[in-house]
């Protein structure tokens, strides 16, 4: 019999004992165009000068500026075109004065000559000899309209620091650079377990007194969200010698293990005995929210356990909360928790707060606003509301319920950024 008498554990407490437990996996190669979201376990840095050579940043005539000092509209200058460089090539010898250089955006500058002007402004011939020529009426000064070498980034430049996130932006500099592999943060990997007799899988027809098991499936989408590698290793039936066996026969080989269900007083609530039995630390099993109050943190030999609430509510808050930023801190990320901003709450939420509350919400832009509307029925057995959640609306303990118009505290679930405290 579980012990019924808990002590309910404030959520920023209840986080920071969780996050005590921390650690950083480990490092692999990855390619790049598998590293998108990943965390940079080195330095990017420019392997050469961007650009790598003078480049021509428009179409036209590359020459020499001390060539064109006298020209004016009254005084136009004629020049040779010798040859016409596309981008990928090189001229073929260097630029005598009077010559000029047809050439693209994007090639490299021929040998003496250090200005382009561009089409617009010049106009083009023929000599009597039928070679080809162009004229301009204005000066033009040295490396005008010259993206220079090196003006980029020179050779060296740490671009972007280990521990960040790779983004689209930086896989177009590991491509810059030549990084095929990049060394990131491995992802976690973590065993899922959902327990209850009554459950039946997705693909069973409903039977009486049972319910299909959906915490499983979105336990392993959250996990996928926050980047985690995730193994579904089945559903148990309540049965205290068949979980104990299968919970402590998985753990080593998770990173984190994570059940839904049976962690509350009732008499096939078993997570607390089976935690005792394995010799794992409970590191809190009541913590002063809705939903989610009966969450179960344990800790075995450094590695967490989650034993998050059967009802769907709160198994999904328990994970984002709780299981969400140790991932995160596992994957390298330096802002392991969800970021969060102040809202204007669209409608009434007249509940009174003892506890606090993270109600299921959705996010809009209302003229530039960021507003937030609970996401619908607001108790912890609740599946349909998930639906519609894309955020938490924050509200605190001790308050008499909130108006429409309020600014609240949104936790963002979809957003990348993240932040660095709780
Ligand atoms: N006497 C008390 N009873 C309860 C308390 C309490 O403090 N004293 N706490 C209540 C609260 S709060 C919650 S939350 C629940 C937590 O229950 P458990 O975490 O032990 O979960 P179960 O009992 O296994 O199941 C609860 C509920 O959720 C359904 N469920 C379970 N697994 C799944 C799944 N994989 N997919 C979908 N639904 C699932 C299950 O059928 C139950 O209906 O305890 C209260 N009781
Ligand atoms: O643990 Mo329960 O979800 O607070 O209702
Ligand atoms: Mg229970």
């Amino acid at each position: 019999m579980a012990h019924l008498h808990r002590t309910p554990l404030p959520v920023p407490e209840a986080v920071e004992r969780v996050m005590q437990y921390k650690r950083k996996g480990g490092v692999e190669r990855k390619h790049l165009h598998e590293s998108g979201g990943r965390v940079l376990a080195e330095n990017v840095s420019a392997t050469h000068a961007v650009p790598p050579f003078h480049k021509s940043p428009y179409d036209g005539f590359a020459l020499c500026s001390a060539d064109t000092k006298d020209l004016s509209r009254e005084n136009p200058g004629t020049f040779r075109v010798i040859e016409t460089v596309a981008a990928g090539h090189r001229a073929s010898r260097e630029l005598r004065p009077g010559e000029a250089v047809r050439i693209m955006t994007g090639a490299e500058i021929p040998q003496g000559a250090d200005c382009v002007a561009m089409f617009e402004i010049c106009t083009t011939g023929e000599d009597q000899t039928g070679h080809p020529v162009m004229t301009l009426k204005r000066r033009m000064d040295a490396w005008q309209n010259v993206i220079e070498k090196g003006s980029e980034t020179e050779q060296g430049e740490v671009l972007v620091p280990e521990g960040s996130k790779i983004n689209p932006g930086v896989q177009a500099l590991l491509a810059t650079f030549g990084y095929s592999e990049i060394s990131v943060y491995k992802k976690p990997l973590v065993g899922v377990f959902a327990t209850g007799t009554e459950l039946l899988e997705v693909d069973e027809p409903m039977e009486p007194g049972k319910i299909r098991n959906s915490n499983a499936s979105m336990i392993q989408a959250q996990l996928e969200r926050s980047g985690a590698a995730c193994t579904y290793l089945g559903k148990l039936d309540d049965d205290f010698d068949s979980c104990y066996e299968a919970v402590s026969s998985a753990l080593g080989d998770y990173d984190v293990l994570i059940t839904t269900g049976g962690v509350s007083v009732g008499d096939y609530d078993l997570m607390p005995d089976i935690y005792k039995k394995l010799g794992a630390e409970v590191l809190f099993n009541k913590v002063a929210m809705r939903p989610g109050s009966v969450t179960t943190v344990a800790e075995h030999h450094g590695k967490v356990l989650y034993g998050l609430s059967g009802n769907p509510s709160a198994c999904y808050v328990g994970y984002e909360l709780f299981a969400h930023p140790i991932l995160q801190h596992f994957m390298g990320n330096t802002r392991p928790y969800h970021t969060r901003v102040q809202a204007v709450l669209g409608q009434d939420f007249k509940k009174a707060n003892p506890f606090m509350r993270f109600v299921r919400g959705k996010l809009h832009y209302e003229e530039g606003m960021v507003v937030v509307y609970p996401a619908g029925m607001d108790k912890s057995a609740i599946v349909t509301s998930l639906a519609h959640t894309d955020v938490f609306i924050v509200l605190r303990g001790g308050t008499r319920g909130y108006s429409k118009g309020d600014m609240v505290e949104a936790v963002l679930l979809e957003d990348q950024t993240g932040q660095t405290q709780f």
